[in-house]
């Protein structure tokens, strides 16, 4: 779906991109994460062409972008900026719908547009008549979302887009962006420095450091299969973290108890050691009922899970 070809970008004597080279597959998410000024954004912005890159081919669906109409490739491609970027003297509305403008939409498919997104992102009615330093942070980021959105493109582009809020907040517009029909259906690019945000949110990860790329792989590849000391490093201070939210049930079954009968609800077991975990502790709930293989039933505590995990941990170390 995109695929970049060994591209590249100087800045003056500052490499800024060097010989980088993905794909992103339809529907995928793939994150670009590195710290500041590994490249990154620029990276990004060759995509929709805000910046060219000085050697190397991108191509959407096959189709090289330097064939098209840079105005026209933008329109088409969803774009979160870094900061968000709304515009402060145009209202809520005005900002939402400044693509749909430019192609001429009717005002009638504007506004129902615009009322299917709040209502998809959890913005009040009341905020569309309003100015940006009106609103919250959070709900500037959902604003920024909604404009990104509105035309239903199929390649989304977003630059740090909760990094300008708190962890709370960031934590639960994270949770909704996950659980967003719409989101599912899009092939995304989005960059980062915070490694929990690439796990939470990415379905391949590609790690970055100064303008080149140092691996690229599932959340998981990259914490049992780090390729250089880099990567290692990079995904040290918050090891045991990373394990809770990329392991899930399913990995450590054998560890497990026995199987038991149980007729009630149950989960399953494609769920994270880490949502067990919030499970077991904000629903005040002693036990968990996993349904796993062959529509097993395990029951488990947090011991049990954490001990579970423990020898899965071992046997993952000792490989
Ligand atoms: N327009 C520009 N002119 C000159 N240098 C630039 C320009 N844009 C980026 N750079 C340089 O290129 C390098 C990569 O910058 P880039 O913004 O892509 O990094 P990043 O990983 O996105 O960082 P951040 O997360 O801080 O935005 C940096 O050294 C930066 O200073």
């Amino acid at each position: 779906m995109i695929e970049l070809k060994e591209i590249s970008k100087k800045f003056g004597d500052t490499q800024a991109v060097k010989q980088v080279s993905f794909s992103v597959a339809r529907e995928e998410t793939l994150v670009l994460l590195g710290t500041s000024g590994c490249g990154k954004t620029t990276t990004l912005k060759m995509i929709n062409r805000l910046i060219e890159p000085d050697a190397g081919q991108i191509l959407i669906n096959n189709e090289n972008i330097i064939d098209e109409d840079p105005d026209v490739l933008r329109k088409g491609i969803g774009y979160v900026m870094q900061n968000i970027g709304l515009f402060p003297h145009y209202t809520i509305a005005e900002n939402i719908a400044l693509v749909p403008k430019l192609l001429k939409w009717d005002k009638a498919k504007i506004v129902s547009r615009t009322q299917e997104l709040i209502e998809k992102l959890h913005l009040p009615e009341s905020t569309l008549t309003m100015y940006p330093h009106e609103l919250s942070g959070g709900q500037q980021q959902r604003v920024g979302l909604a404009r990104a959105l509105i035309t239903d493109p199929s390649v989304l582009l977003m630059d740090e887009p909760f990094g300008a809020l708190d962890n709370v907040t960031r934590t639960s517009i994270q949770k909704e962006f996950k659980a967003l029909e719409e989101l599912k259906r899009k092939t995304i690019v989005m960059v980062t420095h915070d490694v929990l945000e690439a796990f939470e949110l990415a379905d391949r990860i590609c790690l970055m450091d100064k303008g080149e790329v140092v691996q690229i792989g599932t959340p998981k590849e990259l914490l049992y299969q780090p390729t250089n000391d880099f990567a290692k490093r990079f995904l040290a201070g918050q090891k045991l973290i990373l394990e809770f939210k990329v392991v899930n049930i399913q990995d450590i079954w054998t560890y497990l108890p026995q199987e038991i009968v149980h007729r009630g609800e149950t989960e399953t077991a494609d769920l994270s050691i880490w949502e067990a975990m919030e499970l077991l502790r904000n629903k005040d709930r002693s036990e968990l009922f996993i349904s796993g293989p062959n529509k097993a039933i395990k029951s488990i505590n947090f011991e049990q899970l954490t001990s579970g995990f423990n020898q899965y941990q071992n046997a993952q170390h000792h490989e």
